[in-house]
């Protein structure tokens, strides 16, 4: 979207803020739970301690050497259900199973509850088509005992449920998980990532459950995560591999003034390996601006899941828009204000990020005097500030000279290289700016044609170009 103002600073992290102006947002990813001090009921019952149930329910599959402490009942228990699983649950109660949602989550939690008395209870129902992530939790009170969240959750395919990792994630992340899992290998791969994700933010215990309610409904077995995240090479699923950015059957429609719907993006697919610098390309028109303001979490696809490592930031591509403060050092810094950080810690990050894409040297400058690639440059030291995994670029080198085009796109390539994890996408309409990426995506009328090794992009571009010589290169 050529031209947009952003009417802010332009780098915005959805995690914090969504798409407002960083300036005016909070940091607002909370990591305050854990499950031992969440735990209301937090004494040793019913399985004992994990390991005796970990060993004498498995059947010997012993932990890793680090002692993993369990609490016991959690939190939370988690049914997931869907058509089969409705057999699965009629199957073992020789009762059918409620239709309506309410009855039919008590049923389950009442279920459950055989397997984890005394925690909160969470049932993920799969259902078909129409209920969308924003729109999932529903709080019931079961008779002030104790609570339990209904959440439904979409699942045509198997690639949507990709999203039940995320939206167990949000929902649930700081709480122990007990979870009854679908037979789905890709579901379980979801789920493995989801407690990946949760014990490596919060360091938190994970009970995994697989098929027991299935193949018993009083006794649950029990597998520590490193068991999982020692699985996790065998599943093949969206979200669950080492890709930072990733989008499945993305589509995106907008309704004219004359109440028609006007596709913009179709059915996109993409992956993006963690710690690379990648390009998404095509001719003016195409989609690109969209794809990359859904991919920063900015618009909400119409259709189709995405997957991005968080926190992400998105910089807008008129550089006017990028550095509000009056110097280099107090734009940087400016993101850190919502971190609780000491002067120190705050100079220290501010000169790393700004080390990393070469403008140290311009600390204490006033703004206006930077050329536009170098405050396209303090934007990303702005994104980087903040530590960000993902940097979502949007055509950062538009209204800049040859000289800042390639500086911005080094000081990019820099920023990658002197940290360990951060991946880059940056659109761009300018071919020869492919040299430096990775890997590309092409888009042409709102779609991903191609997908993967620049030579091979670069080959197929120059092939095409007859068709848009107006577009790429102007
Ligand atoms: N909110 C909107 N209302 C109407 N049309 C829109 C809207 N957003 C995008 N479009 C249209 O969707 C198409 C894709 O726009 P987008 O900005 O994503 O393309 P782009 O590939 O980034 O283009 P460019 O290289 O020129 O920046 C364009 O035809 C644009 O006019």
């Amino acid at each position: 979207m050529k031209g947009q103002s952003n009417g802010g600073r332009g780098v915005c992290s959805p995690e914090r803020g969504g798409a407002q102006d960083k300036r005016t947002t909070h940091h607002n990813t909370t990591h305050h739970h854990n499950g031992k001090s969440n735990n209301n009921n937090g004494s040793c019952g019913g399985s004992a301690s994990s390991e005796t149930a970990h060993d004498s329910k498995k059947g010997g599959t012993s932990p890793a050497s680090e002692a993993i402490p369990i609490v016991w009942p959690p939190k939370f228990a988690i049914g997931l259900t869907n058509k089969e699983k409705e057999e699965d649950f009629l199957a073992i109660k020789g009762a059918k199973l409620p239709q309506r949602p309410k009855k039919r989550a008590k049923f389950i939690q009442r279920t459950i509850n055989l397997v984890s008395p005394g925690g909160w209870l969470c049932d993920l129902t799969l259902e078909r088509y129409e209920v969308r992530e924003k729109k999932i939790t529903k709080k019931i009170n079961n008779n002030g005992a104790r609570e339990l969240m209904y959440i439904r959750i979409i699942g045509v395919n198997n690639r949507r449920y990709a999203h039940i990792g995320d939206v167990i994630f949000a929902v649930i992340k700081g709480v122990v998980l007990n979870m009854s899992l679908e037979r789905s290998e890709v579901v379980k791969a979801v789920i493995v990532r989801t407690c990946k994700e949760l014990k490596r933010d919060n360091n938190m215990i994970i009970r995994y459950d697989d098929n027991a309610a299935v193949e018993r409904s009083d006794v649950v077995l029990y597998e520590y995560c490193q068991e999982i995240e020692s699985n996790l090479k065998n599943y093949n699923a969206v979200g669950v591999d080492n890709f930072a950015i990733e989008s499945d059957r993305v589509s995106f429609s907008i309704n004219n003034e004359k109440g028609k719907t006007i596709p913009i993006i179709k059915d996109c697919s993409l992956k993006i390996p963690s710690g690379q610098f990648w390009m998404l390309l095509g001719p003016n028109g195409c989609g690109k601006s969209t794809l990359l303001k859904i991919l920063a979490g900015l618009l909400s696809p119409t259709d189709g899941f995405v997957h991005v490592r968080k926190p992400r930031s998105y910089v807008f591509q008129n550089p006017d828009h990028q550095v509000v403060m009056p110097t280099v050092e107090a734009d940087v810094a400016f993101g850190l204000g919502q971190f609780n950080l000491t002067n120190d810690e705050t100079k220290l990050r501010v000169a790393k990020a700004l080390t990393a894409v070469d403008m140290y040297d311009y600390l204490q400058r006033p703004v206006q005097t930077l050329s536009g690639g170098q405050k396209q440059r303090v934007a990303i030291a702005g994104a980087l500030v903040e530590e960000c995994k993902v940097l979502l670029l949007d055509e950062l080198t538009t209204f800049l000279d040859a000289t800042d085009q390639v500086g911005v796109i080094k000081a990019v390539k820099n920023a990658l290289s002197s940290s360990e994890d951060v991946t880059a996408l940056w659109v761009t309409h300018r071919l020869e700016e492919l040299e430096y990426a990775d890997g590309a995506v092409y888009m042409e009328d709102g779609r991903v044609v191609m997908h993967g090794e620049v030579s091979n992009i670069m080959n197929s571009i120059e092939a095409r170009k007859a068709s848009y010589s107006d577009d790429i290169n102007s």
